[in-house]
């Protein structure tokens, strides 16, 4: 164990490196699932990295690695508005409803074709994050829409949650949208903990994730696996994207965990297809989904037909028929 630095200077050079190593190698484990290093060594950075954070702890940052375990509980959480608004999705819940969406893009752009990305639609809570050049500066949950509440100090928390995107040349003001879910396995195993510890257990592992999630507790929070998906951009700076695809390919890029089965059709028929596909294969995934969302491709297709009050006229859900009740 190499001595602490002996020099505010030196700690803060050797502090730098760490977190850059920390956050590369949280990138590579927690969001690629491809980890060049073991745990082992993972740990020796970060204890090195508590070492000197302790022996100088000017150089702590709220985006420091060492963050992740939470901080203090808050007392209630502030009010916060959105940099643009997260519009809801109107919902499809058969292959007419989708013919029928696509005939309302097709004849509001006057094409008479249209590409789709068509996503899983994680059944999770939605939250916002903030990144100002290329630093988390604020998690926030839907709340109406407008203003969310204010759940950075959790946010911080989820480990693929990047609080310093793994990029050279980040851009300098990014507002992301995501679904934050907690893996069925982490929600089967904090159940058991509950009832064995006689409490109240979660109904499903949105109502767990969403509970975990608005925590006054970070350090609660920080317990809970929970996870994250990435899908859309807000307000963005220096990103020039043609498409949905493209959107998602840069936010992986960036550094943030994306969901692998999207898809992009060029007929709504395979997008139907598709769909159904998904009603049975999802038993085979480790978190849960209520359905997919479609998308037009073309975000200048998307800038032209706009938005109703509440949902966007180039975006729908396709819900799966709700579980027949068990009987
Ligand atoms: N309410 C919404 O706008 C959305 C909700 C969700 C969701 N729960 N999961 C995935 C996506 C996605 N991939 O676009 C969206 S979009």
């Amino acid at each position: 164990q190499a001595a602490i630095p002996a020099t505010l200077e030196q700690a803060a050079r050797e502090a730098e490196q760490l977190r850059r190593q920390i956050h590369y190698h949280n990138h590579r484990y927690y969001v690629l699932d491809a980890p060049e290093i073991s745990d082992a060594e993972f740990d020796a950075l970060m204890r090195r990295l508590i070492a000197i954070e302790e022996a100088y702890p000017s150089l702590i940052t709220p985006d420091s690695p060492t963050q992740r375990v939470g901080g203090a509980p808050a007392e209630g959480f502030d009010r916060t508005l959105h940099l643009t608004p997260m519009l809801s999705l109107a919902n499809a819940f058969s292959a007419e409803d989708l013919r029928a969406f696509d005939n309302r893009v097709r004849s509001g752009l006057g094409v008479d074709k249209a590409e789709y990305v068509v996503e899983l639609k994680i059944d999770g809570l939605a939250v916002n994050l903030v990144y100002e050049a290329g630093r988390l500066v604020r998690g926030a949950t839907r709340g109406d829409g407008q203003y969310g509440e204010d759940v950075t100090a959790n946010v911080r928390t989820i480990r693929s949650v990047p609080l310093v995107l793994p990029v050279n040349d980040p851009p300098a003001l990014l507002e992301v949208r995501g679904e934050v879910y907690m893996p069925r396995r982490e929600f089967d195993r904090l159940n058991e903990e509950r009832q064995a510890a006689g409490e109240a257990l979660f109904a499903n592992p949105r109502n767990a994730a969403a509970g975990s999630l608005r925590q006054l507790d970070p350090r609660v929070t920080a317990q809970r696996a929970l996870d994250i998906f990435v899908y859309a951009t807000g307000r963005r700076e220096g990103l020039n994207m043609e498409t949905h695809a493209q959107t998602l390919e840069t936010l992986a890029a960036l550094g943030f965990k994306v969901n692998p089965h999207y898809r992009v059709f060029g007929s709504i028929e395979e997008v139907i297809d598709y769909c159904y596909s998904w009603n049975e294969r999802r038993v085979d995934l480790p978190y849960d989904i209520d359905g997919l969302v479609i998308k037009l491709n073309s975000l200048a297709g998307q800038a032209r037909l706009g938005a109703t009050a509440k949902d966007p006229r180039w975006a729908i859900a396709f819900k799966f028929p709700a579980e027949q009740a068990t009987t």
